[in-house]
């Protein structure tokens, strides 16, 4: 490709505003400026203002919309409806004031990349004759069962079970997204899922946070009815892709970062020899679920290591943190690939959202599987089931929480059983299997040059 032709190309990466979102089309957008192009990562004036963010992270440069709360993000109010009536609004509006202004410098704006949770995105780039490539950032499992909805072949409420969807394994209830199973309980949620399909057949490319490998079946059955390029796992370049190693970590941390004491602390620790843990950035656990992790991990006896947030940390009994001694380390926010990738994590207890599940695989992690809502189940039933890169902890329905000595026996079970050996060497396959697909003339590295060869045809 030649690169002169390329760099005319200016793409506008337009992400959810939460963190799970901004990660891969981040990582995405280096990779494109790899290829050649200029790519602008678009995040809200609320997350640019508190995180002191610059014009540019690496080779990516910034720019911002309003999601309509520019002094205080969606944590602060109360009704997430409200919330996505708003970003809609002052998204739609913002977003062509965006493109607007680059219409009038040497570097306009040609394709907006967003991500499906905001369709609107896509009909202000249509409004402007730009060309639209949805980005999902879930696995293509998951994108397939919300379109599947959409177009009415799978109705609400589930009737029976096991659910049979074409390229995807039988599903029963707990692995369904809970917005499937319980689409009353968050009903804006729901319906933000369900609607990512709404307008996507306006879309000129539909790209995929996964890779061939991981879900042929899946790929293939949805190949049928859009142009899918599966471009991942869009993990930081330096842990897949030996071409690219300018990037260690994936450069806007939504939270204030307390990388170097997990690091300094794990650095202690024997290989193999601590349970990492994290919710990611935006699940809570109630009171009751918190109290069984903290008997669970002290019984299994592992060192432990837990991101968690400064907003949840006040559910820990109150001496809790200062009676740690060295057993345990807790951090509210780190930098997660580094933590995957230090030879002291045996394993990775996690909600299996999307991003730590394919940052676990890529870097070779066993996974204790705590899913808790949204795409959270299908992604667990997939570690479990079809990879077989951990073991999904098992709910204690009568009290809605996963009892202590479960987690005991989870994590036991993949730090010294034997079906963590098995876990593992399984990990390890796609670990090797995640770095052909983003190397050179691996699967995702040749959907990406098709996507840019494409745009520049255009
Ligand atoms: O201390 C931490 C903890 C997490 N991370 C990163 O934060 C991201 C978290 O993403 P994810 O694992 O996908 O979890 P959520 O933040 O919960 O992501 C939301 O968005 C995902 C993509 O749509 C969905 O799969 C999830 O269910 C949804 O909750 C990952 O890249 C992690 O590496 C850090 O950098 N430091």
């Amino acid at each position: 490709m030649e690169t002169q032709t390329a760099s005319k190309f200016h793409v506008l990466l337009v992400p959810f505003p939460g963190q799970g979102h901004v990660n891969p089309m981040m990582q995405f957008a280096r990779r494109l400026v790899s290829k050649g192009l200029e790519a602008t990562l678009v995040v809200s004036i609320f997350i640019a203002k508190s995180m002191k963010l610059g014009s540019s992270v690496g080779p990516v440069q910034l720019d911002v919309i309003s999601d309509g709360y520019d002094d205080g993000g969606f944590p602060k109010t109360n009704s997430f409806d409200t919330y996505l009536e708003r970003l809609k609004a002052a998204g739609s509006r913002t977003l062509a004031d965006l493109i607007m202004k680059y219409e009038k410098t040497p570097n306009p704006i040609d394709c907006v990349i967003y991500e499906p949770f905001l369709p609107w995105a896509l009909d202000v780039a249509k409004e402007f004759g730009l060309l639209g490539a949805a980005f999902f950032t879930q696995p293509c499992a998951v994108d397939y069962i919300y379109y599947n909805i959409q177009h009415k072949l799978l109705s609400l409420p589930i009737s029976s079970t096991p659910v049979s969807i074409p390229g995807l394994p039988l599903l029963e209830l707990r692995d369904l997204p809970s917005f499937v199973r319980l689409p009353d309980s968050y009903p804006a949620n729901a319906e933000m899922l369900i609607s990512q399909f709404c307008n996507a057949d306006k879309a000129d490319f539909v790209l995929i946070n996964t890779f061939y490998k991981l879900e042929p079946e899946a790929v293939d059955t949805m190949s049928k009815v859009c142009p899918v390029l599966t471009i991942g796992p869009t993990v930081p370049s330096i842990y897949l892709d030996k071409r690219i190693e300018d990037d260690d970590d994936y450069g806007v941390d939504l939270f204030p970062l307390d990388a170097s004491a997990s690091s300094n602390w794990l650095s202690s620790k024997p290989e193999r020899s601590v349970v990492y843990l994290s919710f990611g950035s935006f699940s809570g656990l109630s009171d009751n679920q918190m109290e069984e992790l903290l008997w669970g991990l002290k019984r299994s006896n592992f060192y432990f290591l837990w991101v968690i947030r400064a907003t949840e940390e006040a559910k820990l009994p109150k001496t809790f943190k200062e009676n740690l001694g060295d057993k345990g380390l807790i951090v509210n926010w780190s930098c997660q690939v580094k933590l995957l990738t230090n030879k002291a994590v045996g394993c990775f207890l996690t909600h299996c959202g999307w991003n730590s599940t394919i940052e676990a695989m890529s870097l070779g992690v066993p996974m204790v599987a705590m899913p808790l809502w949204s795409d959270q189940p299908v992604n667990a039933k997939l570690v479990e089931d079809v990879w077989k890169v951990g073991i999904r902890v098992k709910v204690d329905e009568e009290k809605g929480i996963v009892p202590r000595d479960e987690i005991e026996f989870c994590i036991r079970e993949i730090m010294e059983g034997e079906k963590g050996k098995e876990v593992k060497k399984n990990v390890e396959k796609w670990s090797e299997l995640a770095i052909e697909a983003v190397s050179e003339g691996g699967t995702s590295d040749k959907n990406i040059d098709q996507f840019v060869s494409k745009l520049v045809k255009t």
